[in-house]
């Protein structure tokens, strides 16, 4: 399956175009809105299978609901890809993801049909009902939908909201899309509950009637109002969590229906309050790789769309293994010799490794589901009594839980270990992603180990030292490869804020703290061969700084350089000249890292270039030290 070999039928570039096709063309402009995305992920890798699970649902709302008036707010925003291509960015959706193209979210800045932006979960009604009791406020009588799938629903903000809506009684929709996924399958009591819901024969029996009911009648609205008062009074309101929480609760309907899904919100539209209509969804649905291994398919990378081959990382052999990989297979060695030792992850346990440690011991292996405040202060709760949690979180969620981390965490001086995946720019998921806050709101915080391995090897090793019990501990760590084939060796405890001195010179000092340090490496050297003579130190820990070499560094030098991976704002290159300050010491000083302000997305290799600490930035900047 090729653009060339395909000739599309349909050529829809806005929802006014769509509203023009007739029941029978939408059902048609959906399976060449499918065959699209899949041609395009084929070549130009994004988030696959949610995107195909709500073609029909995408197109539905547009072809109903008078877009951009009427507001669509996506919950995560990676399964928006048919919204984009129906919202005039087909043409630029080769450019999805990519250095100057499209967000692969919603984003406010990019297109009047992206209402509200998204990447991080659980946001959608939230923003739904900010948008809807606003419009309330100006008299407009516009609509408001959230599309939330059972992944984000498991996120507590997205309760905060149904509650708020429920009693507010403003005019909402919110959809929920429930496939059973998130990224890997979805977790928790939610989601047997909705299964209950979806199955359950009484409830369905009482509930399809009033649907029957709402087909038939022409007087829709009065007879709606007549139904919902009887369901308010009986069985619906006490067997149902959205209907106690003041939700007039609807459905489930097949996702993949299009007609179906037309009409059902087309009614939907006459009725007033807050209202949540249940869709039933697959992952990945209408392409059969993707339906058959739907965690896999989530953002499969490239593949050829006719055979399902997908183009793979291995980090097997002599290639460099993933950190994520060295993440779980240490923490699968530390737990087998240390039964205090759990993991939790808020569901990410593919991502981030986890899944290694879930297989072999999954009694000691916690996914807690879309929830991150929870994860660190579920984890608190176990070390206070007496676990060793490693909580496995990605930066930029971790921004989350910043209140768990101070007030249930370090000012408890509990002995959790926060493991920081995707630090630093992580490239094709673009700014809600980045990685690049950490190292300042960490830093901030007293009484709490903040640590960057340079490699695979150092990563182990200060996982090993924090599984010790060493307090707050937070190891951060980049999405990607490491450098080392040779990462499998004896654990070796490290000195908490000691660093690494591992080449000497006497022009300037290059710090640098994390894996950019390869990169620092190379650059030193290159430099060195074109004569500026530059002192290399891997710092390991943002906090507490080895004060011995700082001192040092201050005293021998009359020019540093600091690189990391994470903004220079609050960074560990402010950190050091803090340090310097307040013993008096006045190198002159260039900070290499983000920058302040967001990065969109691109390579990762693209991304640092644009932030001036790839190779030859940070080259470019030692040789401002030649004399
Ligand atoms: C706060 C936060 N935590 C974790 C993630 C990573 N994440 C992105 S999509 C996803 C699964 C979402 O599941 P669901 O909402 O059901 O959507 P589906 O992928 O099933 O369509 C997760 C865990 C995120 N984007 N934001
Ligand atoms: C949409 C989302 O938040 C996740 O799917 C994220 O894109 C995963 O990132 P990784 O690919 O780095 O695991
Ligand atoms: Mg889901």
């Amino acid at each position: 399956m090729t653009e060339s070999s395909y000739k599309y039928l349909y050529r829809i570039d806005s929802p006014a175009d769509l509203r023009k096709l007739s029941q029978q063309e939408l059902v048609g402009y959906c399976d060449e809105l499918r065959r699209f995305i899949i041609e395009q992920l084929a070549l130009n890798p994004g988030h696959l299978g949610s995107s195909l699970g709500v073609v029909e649902l995408t197109a539905a709302l547009h072809y109903v609901f008078d877009t951009p008036y009427d507001k669509l707010i996506w919950d995560v925003g990676h399964q928006a890809y048919a919204h984009k291509i129906i919202t005039g960015r087909r043409d630029s959706f080769r450019m999805n993801r990519k250095l100057n193209g499209l967000s692969g979210f919603p984003k406010m800045e990019e297109s009047a049909y992206d209402a509200f932006g998204g990447g991080h979960a659980s946001t959608s009604i939230s923003a739904a009902l900010g948008i809807a009791t606003a419009a309330a406020l100006r008299g407009e009588r516009r609509h408001a939908v959230a599309v939330i799938g059972d992944g984000a629903l498991t996120g507590g903000l997205a309760f905060e909201g149904l509650n708020n809506a429920g009693a507010a009684n403003t005019d909402l929709l919110v959809i929920l899309n429930d496939n059973r996924m998130a990224i890997d399958p979805n977790v928790g009591a939610l989601k047997e509950y909705l299964l209950s819901i979806s199955t359950s024969k009484r409830y369905n029996a009482v509930k399809n009637r009033a649907w029957a009911h709402m087909e038939r009648t022409p007087r829709l609205r009065r007879l709606i109002q007549k139904v919902g008062n009887a369901l308010k009074q009986g069985f619906l309101q006490q067997s149902n969590l959205f209907e106690s929480l003041r939700f007039r609760y609807f459905g489930p309907v097949d996702g993949h229906d299009v007609g179906q899904l037309t009409r059902v919100l087309q009614d939907l539209k006459e009725i007033k309050g807050p209202k949540l209509l249940h869709v039933l969804t697959v992952k990945g649905k209408g392409y059969s790789p993707a339906e058959r291994d739907q965690k896999i398919w989530h953002a499969p990378g490239v593949f050829n769309p006719e055979t399902g081959e997908r183009a793979t990382h291995g980090g097997n052999g002599d290639e460099p293994p993933l950190y994520q990989k060295v993440f779980g297979e240490t923490i699968l060695e530390l737990a087998r010799t240390n039964d205090r030792i759990v993991g939790i992850t808020p569901a990410m346990p593919t991502g981030c490794g986890l899944n290694i440690l879930m297989r072999e011991m999954p009694e000691r292996c916690f996914d807690v589901g879309i929830a991150e405040g929870h994860a660190v202060t579920f984890s608190a709760g176990l070390a206070a009594a007496g676990m060793v949690p490693f909580c496995n979180i990605y930066s930029s969620f971790m921004q989350r839980a910043y209140d768990n981390v101070i007030h249930d965490v370090a000012l408890q001086g509990l002995n959790v270990v926060m493991c920081l995946d995707r630090a630093g720019l992580v490239g094709e998921d673009g700014a809600t992603h980045q990685g690049a806050f950490d190292i300042a709101y960490m830093r901030s915080i007293p009484d709490i180990t903040v640590a960057a391995p340079m490699d695979e090897v150092e990563l182990r090793n200060l996982m090993y030292t924090a599984s010790l019990g060493r307090g707050p501990f937070v190891i951060r760590y980049p999405r990607g490869a490491g450098v080392r084939s040779d990462w499998r060796q004896p654990f070796r405890e490290i000195p908490v804020g000691r660093g690494r001195w591992l080449r000497d010179g006497t022009d300037v000092a290059v710090l640098s703290l994390g894996h950019v340090g390869n990169t620092v490496a190379e650059a030193v050297e290159r430099a060195s061969a074109d004569g500026v003579s530059a002192a290399h130190i891997d710092l390991r820990f943002a906090k507490p700084l080895d004060a011995t070499c700082l001192h040092e560094v201050g005293r021998r030098f009359g020019r540093i350089v600091v690189v990391e991976d994470g903004t220079v704002t609050g960074g560990v290159g402010s950190a050091v000249l803090e340090f310097m300050n307040a013993y008096g010491y006045r190198p002159q000083a260039e900070l290499l890292g983000i920058p302040d302000r967001f990065i969109g997305q691109g390579t990762q290799e693209q991304l640092r270039r644009i932030c001036g600490f790839d190779l030859e930035g940070i080259y470019r900047t030692i040789m401002k030290s030649k004399k």
